[in-house]
């Protein structure tokens, strides 16, 4: 388990700058009407040595985007295509976004900082290059929420507000406008290498899978694999093991993305992109997020084999490097790896420590089932049964052999455990659209990040970093 990110000194980086003549395109931010602070995560910025910046300093970085010292020269679009609900789109890249600088965290691992709603790009087709403030403050709870229950998340770094009118289908317009900037291990999707195959770009997909392994080195594959000396199969297994543990995360969380397209997918195997997002009332697989997802696409239960699928197309994007049979072995390690991360990660989040797998699967299926059966919100299932409390009947059986955790932080005995769902997710919006009371989501934020820490969550627990332990 990792400590709280240490206070360190800003490290900038231009480490992008190698790939960025074919991989970006340099753009310019926005000229917004107002920039007026509404979130910035001094947590995170103390581990970017970014914490001493007073409000009117960070309004100019991170509203205006006047460049921090020594790092990018000037805002990077990315370009990348994807596969959108299984369609094949040739026609994204950063469309309403950039990477803004890069920097160093106190354990020398590369971070971006990465804006949203910053202006339209090349790749903005014929959007208004904006993000709502509603959408911002979205994006504020599901990586607190998230971060809380130890997920690999993307960090919300910033949100200030923009003072522009944008018209959208799914929110009361006219609506606020918000510019948001997040910390990231990169943004290198699955898509930036399918953009580079269709392009017919192989050397520049191996400088890419070279860029990858230097910058968020991961372990080698395992002694058996077959290829393990080659870049891309070394990749490969590494994107893996890191989405299959990705796919675990969101299934103890109990939460839905809503939108797991191969430009959602993090190379560093970080979640990010918190649109329609929800967080499951009920133990149900067959839960969807994004009203458009009509057929349940991207439902609770298939996300485990939606990030497969999208491992499957990375698999074929790095054929122009290598051969099938080795990617193909790593895809199937998928498999083993998710049901391994999800013992592990529900074990944590329930305070037990690891029986071994047999056991400790067997102790996961009762839980589903008292889930289902008992109609329990999941959160409520969590805290109730935190460290084998108040089980009864067979569930008391199968946590019986378990060496629980002493649950010593407050947290755990409040009446209620903390929630994301919908109703406070809107409530917490009504109190800023219609009074611009922000309290109700600052208390909301101080609440998760007390949840985080009754979790041991300081607030990486199985590192928010592709490099081990
Ligand atoms: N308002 C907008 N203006 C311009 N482009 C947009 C807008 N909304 C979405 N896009 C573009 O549409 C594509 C898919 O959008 P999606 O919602 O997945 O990404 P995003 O939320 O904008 O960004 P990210 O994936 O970096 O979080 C991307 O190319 C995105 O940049």
């Amino acid at each position: 388990m990792r400590a709280e990110p240490q206070a360190t000194s800003y490290q900038p980086e231009r480490a992008i700058e190698q790939l960025s003549a074919w991989l970006a395109a340099p753009v310019e931010p926005a000229d917004f009407p107002k920039t007026q602070l509404r979130f910035r995560n001094d947590r995170w910025a103390a581990a970017v040595g970014l914490a001493e910046l007073t409000d009117r300093q960070w309004e100019q970085h991170f509203g205006r985007f006047e460049p921090l010292p020594k790092t990018l020269l000037q805002p990077l679009a990315l370009k990348y295509h994807g596969h959108q609900f299984r369609v094949y789109n040739p026609e994204i890249g950063d469309g309403r976004g950039f990477t803004f600088a890069q920097m160093r965290d106190g354990e020398g691992r590369l971070l971006d900082l990465g804006t949203k709603g910053s202006g339209t790009t090349p790749f903005s087709r014929s959007a208004d290059g904006r993000l709502t403030l509603k959408g911002a403050m979205r994006e504020i709870l599901a990586t607190e929420f998230l971060e809380a229950l130890g997920a690999n998340t993307s960090k919300t770094f910033s949100v200030i507000e923009t003072g522009e009118e944008l018209w959208r289908g799914d929110e009361p317009s006219p609506t606020r406008s918000a510019v948001m900037v997040r910390l990231s291990h990169s943004h290198v999707r699955i898509g930036t290498f399918q953009r580079l195959l269709v392009e017919d770009e192989p050397d520049h997909m191996a400088a890419l899978v070279d860029y990858c392994l230097a910058q968020f080195p991961g372990p080698m594959p395992p002694a058996d694999a077959p290829g393990r000396e080659e870049p891309a199969v070394q990749l490969m297994h590494q994107v893996v093991e890191r989405m299959a543990d990705l796919a675990a995360s969101y299934m103890v969380a109990g939460f839905v993305h809503g939108v797991l397209n191969t430009d959602n997918m993090n190379i560093t195997g970080e979640s990010f992109d918190y649109g329609p997002w929800r967080w499951l009332p009920a133990w149900d697989s067959g839960f969807t997020a994004a009203y458009f997802d009509q057929n349940g696409l991207y439902a609770f239960g298939r996300q485990p084999e939606a990030i497969h699928w999208n491992l499957g197309q990375f698999a074929v994007s790095l054929r122009a490097l290598t051969e099938a049979d080795p990617l193909i072995a790593a895809l199937n390690r998928f498999g083993p790896l998710y049901a391994e991360a999800t013992a592990r990660r529900w074990c944590w989040r329930l305070g037990l420590k690891p029986l071994g797998m047999e056991q400790d699967t067997a102790m996961v299926a009762a839980c589903e089932k008292e889930l289902r059966e008992g109609k329990w919100q999941p959160d409520a299932f969590f805290f109730r049964h935190r460290s084998g409390a108040s089980a009864e009947g067979e569930l008391a059986s199968v946590f019986e052999p378990y060496e629980r955790q002493e649950n010593e932080h407050s947290y755990w005995s409040d009446g209620q455990p903390e929630t994301m769902l919908v109703d406070e997710v809107e409530t917490l919006w009504s109190a800023i659209a219609e009074r611009d009371d922000w309290l109700p989501l600052q208390d909301k934020i101080a609440a998760i990040r007390r949840m985080g820490e009754a979790h041991g969550i300081a607030p990486q627990p199985q590192g928010n970093t592709p490099r081990e332990d």
